[in-house]
């Protein structure tokens, strides 16, 4: 028997399949591995750089399993997104114990907060690699290994995707590799969702806002403590929760979405639609520079416009 109401999902939402997180040894991830356990996963993999955090997240996720009578593997798979070959390699481990995968989460991903001028060419090259190539390098790398499996491209049959990006709609200041990064990741979903729909595949992206995760542990104090009062101006008042997220992932990969193909899945609480998020604080204007951006400015240099546009 499995499920004990730990997903708003039925307990076979995932019934059988097998998941790949990349990132889920922690975070939005670890959530999302959790939840593909809860919707009837017969296999999860968790993949990611750390061992060590995957063994103990790998552990979290069977006692857990166990203890609410869920029936699912799981896979720590040590793997670090930017480099092709360990991608492949972990890809081929996951296939040689579980003889396949059906939903791939990409997941893994992370940047850090800098005035654009000050990332240095290793910095950018760090984080555009782990958030896009990164992606783009799971990607292949689970189409090459599914292909392999089987002829006619019978193993990609019925595979989705699901990549995780930011909220990036408004650009993301102070953050110009990532929203460059995720950028593309949206684009590279949705020219594969039309390009690889022929093979059965479906792939998706969520896009979340501010969450309140392991992830935001990594920032500077300064700007962790400036986290809530930016999540709290979102329309709801509030960030989100890693299983908010992972609950729209789900859905994705779910036959709920059958239908639903190069979507991008806003889970931000109606952020984006009122402003990029907003780290300027921690780097104030130029002491020589008036700051152009500033709403006095702009009342001096369009104020007359915008009064003659609302009337
Ligand atoms: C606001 C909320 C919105 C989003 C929230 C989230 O996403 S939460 C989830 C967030 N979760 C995460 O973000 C977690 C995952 N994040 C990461 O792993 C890192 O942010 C990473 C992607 C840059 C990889 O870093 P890594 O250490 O594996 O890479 P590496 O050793 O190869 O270094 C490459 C180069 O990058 C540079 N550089 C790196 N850090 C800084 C910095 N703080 N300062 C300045 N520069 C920095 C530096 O040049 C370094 O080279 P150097 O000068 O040392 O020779
Ligand atoms: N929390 C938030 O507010 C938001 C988060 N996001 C995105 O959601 C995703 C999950 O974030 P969250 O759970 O918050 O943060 P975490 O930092 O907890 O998760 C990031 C995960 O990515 C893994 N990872 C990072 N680099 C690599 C790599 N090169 N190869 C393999 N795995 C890697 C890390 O594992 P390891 O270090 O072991 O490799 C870690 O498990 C990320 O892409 C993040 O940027 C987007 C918008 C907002």
């Amino acid at each position: 028997m499995v499920g004990r109401g730990s997903s708003v999902y039925a307990n076979d939402v995932l019934g059988g399949e097998v998941v790949l997180v990349t990132g889920g040894g922690s975070g939005i991830g670890l959530a999302t591995a959790w939840a593909a356990v809860a919707g009837g996963a017969a296999g999860v993999a968790i993949a990611g750089r750390k061992g060590h955090r995957l063994e103990a997240a790998a552990e979290v996720l069977v006692e857990r399993g166990e203890a609410e009578g869920y029936d699912c593997r799981i896979l720590p798979v040590v793997m670090d997104i930017r480099h092709l070959a360990s991608v492949e390699s972990g890809i081929a481990t996951v296939i040689d114990v579980f003889g396949r995968i059906d939903v791939v989460v990409n997941n893994a991903g992370g940047q850090y907060v800098s005035p654009a001028e000050d990332i240095s060419p290793k910095g950018w090259r760090a984080v555009v690699d782990t958030n896009l190539t990164g992606t783009w390098n799971v990607l292949v790398g689970v189409f090459a290994a599914l292909d392999a499996a089987a002829p006619d491209k019978a193993a990609l049959r019925g595979l989705r995707c699901v990549n995780v990006v930011a909220d990036m709609w408004a650009g993301m200041p102070h953050m110009a590799h990532s929203g460059a990064a995720r950028a593309g990741v949206v684009n590279l979903t949705h020219t594969l969702a039309v390009e690889w729909a022929r093979y059965g595949i479906r792939i998706n992206a969520v896009a979340p806002g501010i969450i309140v995760s392991s992830g935001l542990d990594s920032y500077p104090a300064p700007v962790r403590a400036a986290l809530p009062s930016i999540a709290a101006a979102c329309p709801t008042g509030r960030g989100g929760t890693e299983s908010e997220v992972a609950a729209a992932i789900i859905f994705l990969a779910s036959s709920g979405a059958s239908y639903v193909n190069g979507a991008v899945l806003r889970v931000d609480g109606g952020s984006s639609l009122r402003k990029g998020i907003e780290l300027s604080s921690f780097f104030p204007p130029h002491p020589a520079i008036p700051p152009y951006h500033s709403a006095p400015f702009l009342a001096d240099k369009y104020g007359a416009f915008i009064q003659a546009s609302r009337l």
